[in-house]
């Protein structure tokens, strides 16, 4: 069988201490699958499918909801009192140093200052430059973790953080707690946030909930791809693409933040 392993999710054993949920793991404990794998990777060796009469495997399926109930139970909990809050979505590979980071760092200053307390997924790259712009002005900082199969952790400006076992749970959080995203430059994970919110928004599940999108160079094909394929196929409505706001400066996409906020148009 073809590797597909990927070069930021080593495969081996031996590899260093991890930290999942709160601890320190190393060796076969660090080597173990994730809560998410067992329960979605069914096609990984040693993780295979159970035919449909294996009662006791169906059964463990179907008590794993209650660990799924207890995260989402934690989240509520934790972030019920947040108060205005904004999603910040980008590359968890954006380096400290490059003006991505900076971006992403101000974006953060910004919301704070303006009140939004700072929602991202907690980990490096521009999650970790938007939790420090907010924890430099002694903003709300917070990070919604995921345990993934390698190294990772919540960045150190997080202040409230709630480490997630599910994706699907937390992606719950980063849109319950927020009044609305802004986007950054990004791979696969920021796509995926950002074609979820849509995808709520077009549908009219969350209404008034702005989607701003951060660096026109970046973002500009595909916008353009959206309008010159998926409308102009009659794959989304005319104006759908509009839902989404495309901007240059941490500075626009507060200011499209806060006017939302007090009262204008999403
Ligand atoms: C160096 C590395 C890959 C670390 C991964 N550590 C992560 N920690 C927390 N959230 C993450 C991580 N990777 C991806 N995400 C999620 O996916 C988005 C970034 O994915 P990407 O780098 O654009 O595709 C983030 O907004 C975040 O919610």
């Amino acid at each position: 069988m073809a590797d597909q392993t990927h070069p930021s999710q080593p495969a081996d054993p031996d590899r260093g201490p991890v930290r999942r949920g709160g601890q320190i793991l190393s060796g076969a404990a660090a080597a173990a699958p994730t809560f998410d794998q067992l329960l979605l990777d069914t096609r990984q060796s040693g993780m295979t499918a159970p035919p449909v009469s294996d009662v006791a495997s169906t059964t463990s399926d179907a008590w794993r909801v209650l660990r799924i109930q207890a995260e989402f139970v934690e989240g509520f909990g934790t972030l019920a009192q947040l108060g205005p809050a904004v999603s910040v979505f980008g590359s968890a590979r954006t380096g400290e140093g490059t003006d991505e980071y900076a971006l992403a760092r101000e974006v953060g200053r910004r919301l704070a200052e303006a009140g939004f307390a700072v929602i991202t997924g907690g980990g490096p790259g521009a999650m970790e430059a938007a939790n420090r712009g907010a924890h430099d002005v002694g903003g709300v900082s917070v990070g919604l973790g995921i345990e993934l199969p390698f190294e990772t952790g919540l960045n150190p400006y997080v202040g409230i953080g709630v480490d997630f076992r599910y994706f699907f749970a937390r992606k719950v959080m980063f849109l319950k707690y927020a009044q609305g995203f802004i986007v950054l430059p990004g791979g696969f994970g920021t796509l995926d946030e950002l074609f979820e919110a849509l995808t709520l928004v077009q549908t009219g599940t969350v209404s008034r909930f702005p989607v701003v999108l951060v660096d026109r160079a970046f973002w500009g094909p595909l916008v353009d791809w959206i309008r010159g394929a998926l409308e102009a196929r009659g794959m989304i409505s005319p104006g759908d693409v509009d839902l989404l706001s495309v901007v240059d400066t941490a500075e626009e996409a507060v200011a499209l933040m806060a006017a939302v906020q007090q009262g204008g148009r999403a």
